[in-house]
């Protein structure tokens, strides 16, 4: 079994590789970094280490590395013969890979090629693999979207591991959290003869995907905004302080009303898997920059993004969004340099009125949570 995968980077290697590998997949990891594609192409093996007190390690093996930007038509030549594409290389990026994975599909065509294929966007995003199939739809002939109807699955996904940012002397090892999850919304999926060991396959992706993003990543945002605000530089050091545990605390608590509330989830069970998240992001085997989990603060406020959506979901349902206000004026007085859509932000700030800038970078329409969001920032 083969598969293409867009995105060496820290989930690439350290989780969507993993579960690949162990299910016995040759990978051909796709990017556009130069030292990570030429070391996959010198050594047959990386490592990844498990952040806990074992510090187990596993062996991958079975994999090439491409570079996008060098060798596009070694990606489509991979894309004919694979059995599975997947992406984990953030939102953003999205649109400048959907070309190469049409033509990759269109070629596949061309060449009778019968077997399905599967194309699965692993990014923290709901509706990614929606998000991604729209702009490789946009690249197909008629006869390409009568083939794919038939032959190719887009089944959105759920994935969820902290792997952070690597420093580490060989450009491949990645130390990752012990804990993963990855979750694929079963009735898109078109090659049905697999299924990976280490992925959960669910009829409605919906609960999972927004239990992950509105707890995990809202709360890890938070824990960022909040440490940055009060000095702090990773996401351990932010949560021994007190003031930023209770913001994570106050935060989780309201997204956690509005998700049982919304799904129905039960209570005490929901209670576990918020106390598991404070667990998780204050493992002490590892150190996750504030600025990785801050990173992209203008994605982070879109309409349907971890802050907006459960927001106005909180706000409809007459719920309490008080702390995640609170964090919304943060993630607007948020301030690296070295982060393009936080200099955008910066700028944007300083040359439009504020509620013209939420407006803009949220989406929102309703007047009268335009003022609160601009409260927030002022306080
Ligand atoms: N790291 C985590 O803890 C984690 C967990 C779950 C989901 N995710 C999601 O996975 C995605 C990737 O996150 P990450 O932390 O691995 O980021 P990363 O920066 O470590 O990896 C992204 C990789 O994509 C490559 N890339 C960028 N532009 C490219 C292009 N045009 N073509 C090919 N490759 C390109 C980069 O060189 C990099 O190696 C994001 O959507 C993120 O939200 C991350
Ligand atoms: O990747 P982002 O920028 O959407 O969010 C940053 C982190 O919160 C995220 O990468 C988490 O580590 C991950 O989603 C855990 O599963």
């Amino acid at each position: 079994m083969k598969a293409v995968h867009f995105g060496a980077g820290n989930i690439g290697r350290g989780f969507i590789g993993e579960i690949l590998h162990k299910n016995g997949f040759e990978v051909a990891f796709v990017d556009i970094n130069e030292t990570i594609i030429n070391a996959l192409n010198e050594r047959d093996t990386y490592e990844i280490e498990y952040a806990d007190d074992k510090h187990e390690r596993l062996e991958v093996s079975g994999f090439k590395g491409i570079n996008n930007g060098q060798n596009p038509d070694a990606v489509v030549e991979a894309i004919e013969h694979a059995d599975i594409v997947t992406t984990a290389i953030g939102p953003n990026v999205l649109p400048y890979i959907a070309e190469l994975i049409a033509k990759g599909i269109a070629k596949r065509r061309e060449n009778n090629n019968e077997r399905p294929i599967d194309v699965i966007a692993c990014e923290n995003m709901i509706g990614g693999t929606d998000f991604l199939h729209e702009k490789v739809a946009a690249f197909f002939s008629e006869e390409d979207k009568a083939y794919a109807a038939e032959k190719v699955g887009f089944p959105n996904a759920a994935v969820d591991r902290i792997v952070p940012i690597q420093n580490h002397e060989d450009p491949l090892f990645v130390s990752v959290e012990p804990f993963s999850e990855w979750v694929i919304d079963q009735t898109d999926v078109k090659t049905t003869d697999i299924r990976l060991d280490g992925v959960l396959y669910v009829d409605d992706l919906q609960p999972f995907i927004e239990r992950k993003l509105f707890s995990v990543n809202t709360g890890h945002a938070t824990t960022a905004y909040t440490g940055k605000f009060y000095g702090y530089e990773t996401i351990d050091e932010a949560l021994a302080d007190e003031k930023v545990l209770a913001q994570l605390r106050n935060v989780l608590g309201e997204t956690g009303a509005l998700l049982v509330e919304k799904w129905g989830f039960d209570q005490d069970k929901h209670q576990a898997y918020i106390e598991k998240i404070v667990g998780r992001f204050q493992n002490p085997y590892i150190s996750d920059a504030i600025t990785r989990v801050a990173r992209t603060p203008i994605r982070k406020l879109g309409y349907d993004e971890r802050f907006i959506r459960p927001i106005r979901e909180a706000k409809e349902r007459g719920l309490s969004y008080t702390a995640l206000l609170e964090t919304v004026g943060f993630i607007f007085n948020y301030d690296d340099p070295a982060d393009d859509q936080s200099v955008q932000l910066k700028e944007l700030l300083n040359t439009k009125p504020v509620n013209e800038v939420i407006k803009e970078v949220t989406g929102l329409e309703d007047e009268a949570l335009i003022a609160e969001i601009e409260q927030a920032i002022q306080k």
